[in-house]
């Protein structure tokens, strides 16, 4: 069994606006005199009951609401604790009433992600599966829905305990080395357990190399649009937004902070940035523009480089895809620099079609899963833990003294333990479920 919380905690875990419902929900240890001092006595676990709710029930005192109510017993419960429910009606005023019922009872208002942190703490699931619910439901794409879903079922979870489990039968085999250097251990020992280091090492690198994939995935791949003024860069992004979000006009150097549109291609969340046209000038002002276009093309997945028949690029940005505009108004080169250009009119609409089918392509390149099926790597916190085990073992691989290569060991260990939560994460915990949502 885990900790028992002390304190009873409750949040509006529906959202805020105007709706039909509202879920109120409760857990702690006083969730059953809560309920009872409510709505006068606890129904059957899990049996939706509809009940008044009075601010103190046993003296039939105030009349709150009538709500559906749900009694979540401990420890097989969500957050392994007492718990239960209030399905309301979601007008702010019966809300506060209700939360002001319950403060008088003796409970207070959750911090975000407490309740998953209780999960996790009464031991329900790990950090990585935590993580993988704040994901769900921040969840925008198909994509994004499918990845968390995943990861909240633990499939990223089994791969990190996977490799701490044959890790700690290389420490085990390491520890008798050490113990025991003068028996005779067969030669094979030694060598089976560095096969197994390599082998570990070897996955631990594929899984850093899926690259940014999952990351692209949670956060959105990310596309820079660049170019020289004029171009058409801003009627490229009112088109891929379908709205008006940045100005058009015939002056050279109208656009200068970057402005990001975030929308949906293939199933995948992509932002979309538009950025100052790059050239020369004297304009302060323009000039930061300048640098901060710079900087998008930097930190973008892939940039869309634009331009136009009578400005033709003098070099590509690496990755980049050519768009060449206002075909309209004349032709565009089929190649720049040996690539091929996608002429459209933002004016006429010509080639758009054909963009955003390229585009589309592109997003599907960025974020294809890898052909094994194996969980990609979806946060930077888990990048680093990986990272950290896999220096760890390659250092016990260039260690001479037994004991060196167990120290060694026993950190990469330690690193993976951290990923899920399984030790020495204390530290970790504010920083993790503080971005969840109340509620959660
Ligand atoms: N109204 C409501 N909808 C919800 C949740 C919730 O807590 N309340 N969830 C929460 O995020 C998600 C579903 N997750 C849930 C997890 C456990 C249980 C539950 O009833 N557990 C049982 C034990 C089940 C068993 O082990 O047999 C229990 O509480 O006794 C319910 C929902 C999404 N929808
Ligand atoms: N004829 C024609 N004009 C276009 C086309 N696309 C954009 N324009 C016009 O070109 C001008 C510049 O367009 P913008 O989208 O503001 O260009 P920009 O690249 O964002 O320019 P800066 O923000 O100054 O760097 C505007 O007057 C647009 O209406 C096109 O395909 N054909
Ligand atoms: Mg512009």
């Amino acid at each position: 069994m885990g900790y028992q919380s002390e304190e009873t905690i409750f949040a509006l875990s529906t959202g805020l606006g105007r709706a039909a419902i509202a879920v109120m929900r409760v857990s702690g240890p006083q969730s059953a005199s809560l309920l009872t001092r409510l709505c006068g006595k606890v129904p059957l676990p899990r049996k939706a009951v509809l009940r008044r709710v009075w601010q103190d029930a046993s003296v039939k005192d105030n009349l709150l609401d009538e709500a559906l109510v749900l009694w979540f017993p401990g420890p097989n419960s969500y957050t392994g604790e007492d718990g239960f429910e209030l399905h309301l009606h979601a007008g702010p005023a019966v809300i506060k009433a209700v939360a002001e019922a319950l403060v008088a009872g003796g409970a207070r208002p959750a911090e975000p992600g407490e309740f998953t942190r209780r999960a996790f703490t009464n031991g329900r699931m790990d950090l990585v599966e935590a993580e993988g619910i704040a994901d769900l439901v921040d969840a925008e794409t198909e994509s994004q829905r499918k990845l968390a879903l995943a990861q909240t079922d633990g499939a990223l979870s089994r791969l990190y305990e996977n490799w701490a489990e044959r890790l700690k039968r290389v420490l085990a085999h390491q520890e008798a080395l050490i113990d025991f250097p003068d028996e005779d251990l067969p030669e094979e020992v030694e060598q089976g357990l560095l096969n197994e280091i390599h082998a570990l090492i070897g996955a631990m690198q594929e899984h850093l190399q899926d690259g940014k994939r999952g990351e692209r995935i949670r956060r959105g791949v990310v596309f820079a649009i660049a170019g020289p003024p004029n171009a058409g860069k801003s009627s490229l992004l009112n088109w891929l937004a379908d709205r008006d979000a940045a100005i058009v006009s015939p002056v050279a150097g109208t656009t200068r902070d970057a402005i990001e549109v975030n929308g949906s291609l293939a199933g995948v969340r992509v932002t979309f940035v538009d950025t100052a046209g790059m050239r020369e000038t004297q304009d302060e002002i323009e000039a930061e523009g300048v640098k901060r276009a710079l900087f998008h093309v930097k930190q973008a997945d892939c940039v869309l480089q634009m331009f136009t028949g009578d400005m033709l690029p003098e070099n590509v940005f690496p990755g980049a895809l050519l768009i060449g505009n206002k075909t309209d108004l004349g032709p565009v080169p089929a190649k720049v620099l040996g690539m091929s250009v996608i002429p459209v009119s933002l004016q006429t609409g010509e080639g758009l079609n054909a963009l955003r089918t390229i585009l589309e392509q592109k997003v599907e390149a960025l974020t294809a899963q890898s052909a094994s099926g194996a969980p990609l790597l979806t946060r930077a916190r888990h990048e680093a833990g990986v990272k950290e085990a896999c220096l760890c073992l390659q250092q016990a691989l260039e260690q001479e003294w037994p004991e060196m290569r167990g120290e060694e060991l026993r950190l990469a260990m330690r690193a993976l333990g951290r990923l899920t939560g399984h030790v020495g994460v204390e530290d970790l915990l504010d920083a993790v479920f503080g971005q969840f949502c109340i509620g959660k």
